[in-house]
């Protein structure tokens, strides 16, 4: 208990009670899960999530859910990933991302050496895991029986190659969000197979969720960061930093201004992982012009008219309108 940075008074009856709830939670670092708030302010109620896990998500701003999906689905996945990679599946939209530095690199390794790709919401062998009913019913806790699938990716986190550019830096995803409020919007992460520090975990700063979206920028790294990874600014590497280290099937719900990155890849395998972000259809769109998230509206939009040959750019809202899927219930705003 001491390790998880706990201040249980002795004898407190409700020792046991954290202590089976935190073994249920694979996490290590500092976690609160003490104070329980009177009001629920970023789920809903529901009767899947037990108390604990109610308040741990409200307190922490996300929830490990043990072996959620199973290892045949994972398997599919990582086939169908696989096939992507040797061109033996395609998809329109789908976006295909290499590490930057063999994108950068003259002698390119290994042509298979994908980082991640995203967008699969026309490929059914993998949009699949969005509609995954035992993930969706967690999701629902979170937004609501109106489901979008706002964003979906497969990563495929590299071995470092000695550049330390497998690293994700610290970021809120609400920064590449046009959407609002941000407590009807979620993120579901699986790992495709056991994650650790040793292979670059997810590394999330627990009550951050609570606070603002912050200004995002390319961090200045030595070797280089991949395009479009940008961390929040001035990240203070002394904050209380937690490593969720995760099995094959376990599934993490996360909140999108809960601040956490990745670390390095150290071993020779390519570690997986795939996500979704959802939204509540009853979301709405902002214009994030004037905001801190401008920056990235002006990357997306720069890469859009080259890529499509456009004329003139198209706003962060285009983007992600184009992308979203209904997944639940009915298609509104979104
Ligand atoms: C919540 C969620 C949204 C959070 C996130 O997902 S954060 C990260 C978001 N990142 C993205 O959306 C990145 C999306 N990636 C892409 O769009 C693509 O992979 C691209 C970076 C544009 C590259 O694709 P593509 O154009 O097919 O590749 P090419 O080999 O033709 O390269 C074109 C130019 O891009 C460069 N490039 C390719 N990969 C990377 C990289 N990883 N990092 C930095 N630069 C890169 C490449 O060197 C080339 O540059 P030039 O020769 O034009 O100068
Ligand atoms: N200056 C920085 N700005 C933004 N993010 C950073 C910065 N330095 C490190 N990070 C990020 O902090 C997170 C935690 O890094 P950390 O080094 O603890 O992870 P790790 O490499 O998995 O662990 P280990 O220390 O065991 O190697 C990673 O997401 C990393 O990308
Ligand atoms: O390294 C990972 O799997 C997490 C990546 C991430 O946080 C993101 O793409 O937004
Ligand atoms: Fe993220
Ligand atoms: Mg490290």
């Amino acid at each position: 208990m001491q390790a998880l940075g706990i201040n249980t008074p002795p004898g407190s009856g409700r020792l046991s009670i954290l202590q089976r709830h935190l073994t249920a939670v694979p996490v290590s670092g500092q976690v609160a899960t003490v104070s329980h708030p009177t009001s629920f302010q970023y789920t809903l109620d529901n009767d899947l999530l037990t108390t604990e896990q109610r308040h741990f998500y409200e307190e922490n701003g996300f929830l490990v859910v043990k072996n959620l999906v199973s290892d045949q689905d994972i398997d599919n996945f990582r086939s169908a990933f696989e096939k992507v990679c040797r061109k033996e599946l395609e998809a329109p939209g789908l976006v295909v991302m290499r590490d930057v530095v063999i994108a950068k690199s003259e002698f390119v390794p290994d042509q298979k050496a994908i980082t991640k790709i995203q967008d699969f919401q026309e490929l059914p062998e993998l949009f699949r895991y969005c509609s995954l009913p035992q993930i969706l019913r967690y999701v629902e806790c979170f937004l609501g029986p109106n489901i979008m699938a706002m964003h979906t990716m497969l990563i495929n986190k590299p071995p470092d190659a000695g550049k330390k550019t497998s690293r994700h830096p610290m970021h809120q995803d609400l920064h590449y969000f046009p959407f609002r409020p941000a407590e009807r919007i979620v993120c579901a992460w699986t790992a495709m197979e056991r994650i650790d520090r040793s292979n670059g975990c997810l590394v999330v700063i627990p009550g951050t969720h609570k606070g603002e979206l912050k200004q995002h920028d390319y961090p200045e790294w030595e070797g280089g960061v991949n395009k479009m990874y940008h961390g929040v600014r001035d990240f203070d590497p002394n904050s209380p930093r937690v490593h969720l280290v995760m099995e094959k099937g376990d599934t993490v719900f996360f909140h999108p201004v809960l601040l956490h990155g990745s670390g390095m890849n150290k071993t020779a395998g390519f570690r997986k992982a795939i996500s979704c972000h959802y939204a509540s259809s009853d979301c709405y769109y902002i214009d994030v012009k004037g905001t801190s998230q401008e920056n990235i509206e002006k990357e997306i939009s720069e890469l859009a008219r080259k890529r499509y040959g456009l004329e003139e750019g198209i706003t962060l809202k285009d983007a992600w309108f184009t992308r979203a899927r209904c997944v639940k219930g009915e298609r509104l705003n979104m």
